[in-house]
């Protein structure tokens, strides 16, 4: 089981330029924003310890219920890909009359290598899609163990997809950039819990785009070994987020038991089973119990029916918004002079009938505190803040772009994280 880790890497700040359409200006603009370069660190992906290496370890096949394909079959299609480039070359130079150049080998052209019945087949566009598309289904980065809700996400969010369990966030979201995953699948805020701040925190230190939401109504169960009942236990143990969904009910259950937070849900049961912990009980999901042998104490265990958990789906490359559906942008911003700025920011949307589904501050890690000097009374200590704010409008949506192109006038750094569908399932929050 591994705790927590802090965050780690390095931050930097570039200016990338996206293009917009002003309506006011009547002709196309530029809004430049700032994006944060993130750090790779393929030394992070520890590829011995199986929740932790994505390309090593069992995968969920939404599909077919099997396990997924190495990163080694992966590689293997690229390199019949090459050498379909390759060959698609000595055609060319073929045509081209350029044969005459051509080396011998063992005796043989380079061209009698490939046998005539085999010749391969022309690319298509088919073939410039990414990598792991090749053959396979979409492979989809969460943190966590089989069984976890973020698991339960992924399958929600593509539901033939490949499901890659990471152990830590920071992971999830180097494998989509290292092209070991096409999507990575995060929570970010709980109808409970709240924010899950470091998620937001990881999302301006990375350079992912968001490309959609799932909302996942989340139903708690307390898990124990089988034999087990609550008058044996003295530990709760779960995710930090699925504690406080618990809270009140666990107190009402009459568990007078500490509580200890760890990586994930499904964690906790695996480590509960794995260990025979019979004194210690595990908040995760029905799926778990079952993956892990462990027996449901309590079901629904959250405090709230409706307990739902949002979660924002990561790619490399952002979607093409549309305006046809319903749409959400999120974005980022930060300013020199403090929180001054947020009124005229939230004004900007207002004025245009754009309505907010989310404001949430974080420290400004590279500039944590402005001092204000003043020599007659002293110097005050201003926190520095980033709001990131999702609104509901597409970036395609003239409305936006103006918002937007405002915005900008009034901050020092303004990023858009993406532009991307809005989760409109029907509501049935007893799953
Ligand atoms: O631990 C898990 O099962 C997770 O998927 C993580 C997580 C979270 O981070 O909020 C996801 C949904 C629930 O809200 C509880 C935990």
């Amino acid at each position: 089981m591994h705790c927590v880790a802090p965050s780690s890497g390095a931050i930097g700040f570039k200016s990338i330029t996206f293009p917009t359409v002003s309506h006011r200006l009547a002709q196309p603009t530029n809004l430049t924003v700032q994006c944060v370069a993130s750090r790779f660190d393929a030394a992070a992906a520890n590829p011995t310890n199986p929740p932790l290496s994505a390309p090593t370890h069992t995968t969920t096949n939404f599909a077919s219920g099997g396990v997924g394909k190495s990163r080694t079959d992966w590689q293997s299609s690229c390199a019949i890909l090459a050498s379909k480039v390759e060959s698609q070359q000595q055609n060319t130079d073929k045509s081209s009359g350029t044969d005459n150049n051509i080396t011998l080998v063992n005796g043989h052209s380079s061209l009698d290598l490939v046998p005539i019945h085999n010749l391969p087949k022309p690319l298509t566009i088919a073939d410039l899609s990414p990598a792991p598309m090749h053959g396979s289904q979409l492979r989809v980065a969460y943190q966590g163990v089989p069984g976890a809700y973020s698991e339960a996400a992924a399958g929600k969010a593509y539901p033939n997809c490949e499901a890659i369990p990471c152990d830590q966030f920071e992971v999830a979201f180097q494998t989509v950039e290292l092209w070991i995953a096409d999507r990575a699948v995060l929570p970010v805020e709980n109808s409970l819990g709240g924010s899950i701040h470091r998620n937001y925190d990881l999302l301006l230190r990375h350079r992912l785009h968001i490309v959609g939401e799932v909302q996942l109504p989340v139903h708690h169960c307390l898990l124990a070994l089988p034999g087990v009942r609550k008058e044996y236990l003295n530990r709760v143990i779960s995710h930090p987020q699925a504690l406080a969904q618990c809270e009140l009910t666990l107190t009402k259950l009459g568990l007078n038991v500490t509580r200890e937070a760890v990586d994930d849900t499904a964690g906790a049961a695996e480590f509960v089973a794995a260990n025979n912990l019979r004194d210690t009980a595990a908040i995760a999901s029905a799926r778990a119990a079952e993956l892990y042998g462990m027996n449901i104490l309590a079901d629904g265990i959250q405090d709230d029916s409706s307990n739902v958990t949002r979660f924002v789906m990561l790619a490399r490359e952002p979607i093409i918004p549309r305006i046809d559906i319903p749409f959400k942008t999120s974005i980022v911003f930060a300013h020199d002079k403090g929180t001054s700025v947020l009124f005229k920011v939230l004004s900007a949307f207002a004025f245009r009938n754009i309505s907010l589904t989310k404001i949430e501050s974080r420290p400004h890690r590279n500039r944590p505190i402005r001092l204000v000097g003043d020599e007659n009374v002293g110097t005050a200590k201003h926190f520095e803040y980033l709001f990131y704010v999702d609104f509901e409008a597409s970036m395609a949506d003239v409305r936006a772009q103006n918002a937007l192109a405002e915005v900008q006038e009034f901050t020092s750094f303004l990023r858009v994280l993406g532009s991307y569908p809005m989760d409109m399932t029907p509501w049935s929050p007893s799953q």
